[in-house]
Formats: structure tokens, C-alpha cells, sequence
């Protein structure tokens, strides 16, 4: 580690008079797994959607792999979003398309036109996720976790050297969310994948997170590694990582 993949600074966002991003300044390492936490509503999302360039700062700037992208347009952007892949919130198949057909969606939209090439490589993706000879099956024929891990093969199967991750946990048994987490770390320790990823699974966080930023009201609040983040005080984690909303029970 030791060199930044992600360098965002000073980064503003705005929609219409509601003032979402304040100044987030970030560094995300290259190989490392990053984990960002914070309340609901908070832009996480909007943060993240920022990295491959799918919004475009109102003000600052974002720097990936040391090139700065917030003044690309949408055909310079398109080797950014093959080294940044990014798995959305709702897993965002085609239900129309098979499972092969989902994966190879974003390598036909790369460029890729080679048929066998990309039959291979929507293997190796299905293998990477655990999902060896699933290609003819439709998205309709699969479970909540199974869908993740095709979106994950279609995050992956570009071979980004970082993929985002927006509640990859969401609506998982804690079963299927911990296999997820496992998936995570493989991409990381096999492929030298730089993570980051948003979640409200705190066991999550203390499994993957090298390290955590805790945004707040636009801004970035607290940064720390999860030893830290299990022991602080701050007034505002310290009932985020209890899950302590203050009420009684009885
Ligand atoms: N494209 C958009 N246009 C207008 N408002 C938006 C847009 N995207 C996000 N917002 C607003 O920005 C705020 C932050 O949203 P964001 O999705 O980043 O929150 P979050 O921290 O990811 O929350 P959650 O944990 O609930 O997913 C919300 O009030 C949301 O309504």
C-alpha cells in the first residue's frame, strides 16, 4: 500500500438548493479496502457514484489513478470505468438476460467483441463469485445472494483494479452477507483489488475494513481502522457501532 488509488479533494455536491457533499477530502490506497459508514441520507451514494465518474463535482476534484476526471466527458471516462467497476445497491440485472448475458454486458459496452473471449471471461468472473456454470440461468431462477454475487461478476469481469460496492449486504441472511464478505477480501488478497464500500453491517465492517469514514452531514466526521472504530467515544459512532437509538426498551 502506500499510493493512492482515489485521491477526492475539497468535493462539493448540490441538488437544486439541497447541499448534499460539503468538502469531502478522501484518500483511498491502492490494495486496500476501505469501508464508509454513515447515517441514512447522509451521501454515501453520492460520494461513491462520483469515483467513475456517473456525477460530475459541483465543486473539487476527484483524482483516479492519478489522473484527474472531473473535467472528462463521457468518452475520456470510459477507461476510468474499466479500472473502477462498481456493484449498485439493488444488484441492477436485466431480468430479459441470462446470467451470462448480464455478466458480458459490461464487456460488450467496453468494446469487447471477441465471442470466445468473452465466454472465457465471464467464466473466469462466475468462478471468482462462486458461481462456476451458472451462465444460462435467468435472473429470475436465482436467490437474493445469487444475484449479488452475478452483479459482483459483472463488477469484476472487466478486471477493475477497484471495485465500489454500494450496500453489497443489503436484504441478506447474515449467512449469504458473510460469504459476500468473504468474496470481498479474496478480490483484495488474490487480485490486489482496491475495496470501497458502503454498509450498515457493522460485523461486516469489523471482517473487511483495512480502514473506515464515517460521513456526516456532507463532510467526512471520522476516519479510523476498525480497532479504533470499536473503542471510540465520539458521541455520534459510538451509538452508530451499538446500534443504540437512546429510546427505552422495556
Ligand atoms: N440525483 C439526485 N438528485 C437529487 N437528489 C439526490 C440525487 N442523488 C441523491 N440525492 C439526495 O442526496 C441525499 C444523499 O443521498 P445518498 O443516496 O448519497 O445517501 P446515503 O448516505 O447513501 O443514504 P442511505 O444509507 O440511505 O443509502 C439524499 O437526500 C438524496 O435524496
Amino acid at each position: 500500500m502506500g499510493e493512492a488509488f482515489i485521491r477526492v479533494r475539497g468535493l462539493e455536491q448540490k441538488f437544486g438548493s439541497q447541499h448534499v457533499l460539503r468538502g469531502v477530502d478522501l484518500e483511498v490506497m491502492r490494495g486496500e479496502t476501505l469501508v464508509l459508514l454513515g447515517g441514512s441520507g447522509g451521501g454515501k451514494s453520492v460520494l461513491l457514484k462520483h469515483l467513475p465518474g456517473l456525477l460530475r463535482p459541483w465543486k473539487g476534484s476527484v483524482e483516479i489513478d492519478g489522473e484527474e476526471i472531473s473535467h472528462l466527458g463521457e468518452r475520456e471516462l470510459a477507461p476510468i470505468r474499466r479500472k473502477v467497476g462498481i456493484m449498485f445497491q439493488n444488484g441492477a440485472l436485466f431480468d430479459s438476460m441470462s446470467v451470462e448475458e448480464n455478466v458480458a454486458f459490461s464487456l460488450r459496452e467496453a468494446g469487447v467483441k471477441n465471442d470466445k473471449e468473452i465466454a472465457q471471461r465471464v467464466g473466469e468472473a462466475l468462478d471468482i463469485v462462486r458461481l462456476p456454470g451458472q451462465q444460462k440461468k435467468m435472473p429470475s431462477d436465482l436467490s437474493g445472494g445469487m444475484r449479488k454475487r452475478v452483479a459482483l461478476a459483472r463488477a469484476v469481469v472487466g478486471r477493475p483494479a477497484c471495485v465500489l460496492y454500494d450496500e453489497p449486504h443489503a436484504g441478506l441472511d447474515p449467512i449469504t452477507a458473510d460469504s459476500i464478505d468473504h468474496l470481498i477480501k479474496d478480490l483484495q488478497r488474490d487480485l490486489g483489488m482496491t475495496n470501497v464500500v458502503i454498509t450498515h453491517e457493522m460485523r461486516s465492517v469489523f471482517h473487511i475494513a483495512d480502514r473506515v469514514i464515517f460521513l456526516q452531514e456532507g463532510r467526512i466526521h471520522w476516519t479510523g481502522t476498525p480497532e479504533e472504530l470499536r473503542v471510540t467515544r465520539d458521541p455520534v459512532l459510538r451509538p452508530f457501532v451499538d446500534g443504540d437509538s437512546g429510546e427505552a426498551w422495556n
